[in-house]
């Protein structure tokens, strides 16, 4: 069965898509330019995560803590969101829309938490702003999460892209066994490699080199203290909904709240965003 989709159209080959199945967005197109890649061994059945695009990760980022059916990555990136505003078109000639998720009893089986997701999207001519607000209804109890856009850009070869914004930064590298804490000490990241890092307190702004059209790329963040940077070369072949030849043509460069989880008292909220620019 597959979801349906919210479309922002922007005129001129702008628009960006997104499926209600984890608020996932499956498309962002600058002058027709697709800038995100998505699997084409995704799965669009409206229960396994969408293979690409920006999928939503909320409230764990990677494997489940404990025993219990919380899934990898959280049940956001596979539950069925609400479109709750728009897209409407601003004075600027900019889209905007907003989606939601609150508790359910799917959630509440897996995290036993009050709260409300508020995901506002607004798609303007070059860049793409996604804002995250996460409530706590709850009047006693407060809660704890992790939350990360788990962004796949699209390139036509990983190799030749360089990831600023790194240098210095402490990061866990989830590819040594057991992940092991190192510093950056290249200006520039590059991956020649399966490559899986957690990059803590991160600079507000990355540039990704040799993305579609030979372009730049302008990741900015608020409030998302780590980076996580992931391509998994010849794993790929592992991995069921993603193609084996596929490695070379996306680098996932993620804004989040992972190393450490983020806390929300009773009656308050979370905050954070993300803007991407085509340069
Ligand atoms: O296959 P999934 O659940 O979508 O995860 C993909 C990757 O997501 C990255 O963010 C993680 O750091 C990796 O460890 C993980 O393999």
């Amino acid at each position: 069965m597959s979801t349906p989709v919210v479309v922002l159209d922007r005129g001129n080959n702008t628009t960006c898509t997104i499926n209600l199945h984890g608020c996932t967005i499956v498309s962002w197109r600058v002058n027709n330019q697709e800038q995100l890649f998505v699997s084409k061994r995704s799965v669009f059945d409206g229960k396994k995560p969408i293979r690409g695009g920006i999928p939503f990760v909320f409230p764990i980022f990677g494997g489940p803590m404990g025993p219990g059916p919380m899934p990898q990555h959280g049940f956001a990136r596979i539950a069925r969101w609400s479109l709750e505003k728009g897209p409407d078109r601003l004075h600027t000639g900019d889209v905007e829309a907003i989606f939601s998720l609150t508790e359910s009893d799917m959630t509440r089986s897996m995290w036993n938490c009050s709260f409300k997701v508020s995901y506002r999207l607004i798609l303007r001519e070059k860049e793409l702003h996604m804002n995250v607000v996460v409530f706590n209804p709850s009047k006693e109890v407060p809660f704890s999460f992790n939350l990360l856009f788990h962004t796949y850009f699209k390139c036509p070869d990983v190799r030749r892209c360089q990831v600023t914004g790194l240098a210095g930064c402490t990061f866990i590298d989830k590819t040594r066994e057991p992940p092991n804490t190192y510093q950056e000490c290249r200006d520039v990241v590059t991956i020649n490699e399966w490559t899986d890092r957690i990059y803590t307190h991160t600079p507000p702004e990355h540039i990704i080199t040799n993305v579609v059209s030979g372009r730049k790329m302008r990741i900015q963040k608020y409030n998302f203290p780590d980076t996580v940077i992931w391509n998994p070369w010849d794993k790929a072949k592992d991995i069921p909904d993603f193609g084996d030849d596929e490695y070379p043509n996306m680098i996932c460069v993620e804004s989040g709240t992972v190393s450490n989880p983020a806390t929300v008292m009773p009656g308050g909220c979370f905050e954070a965003s993300q803007v991407l620019q085509v340069m």
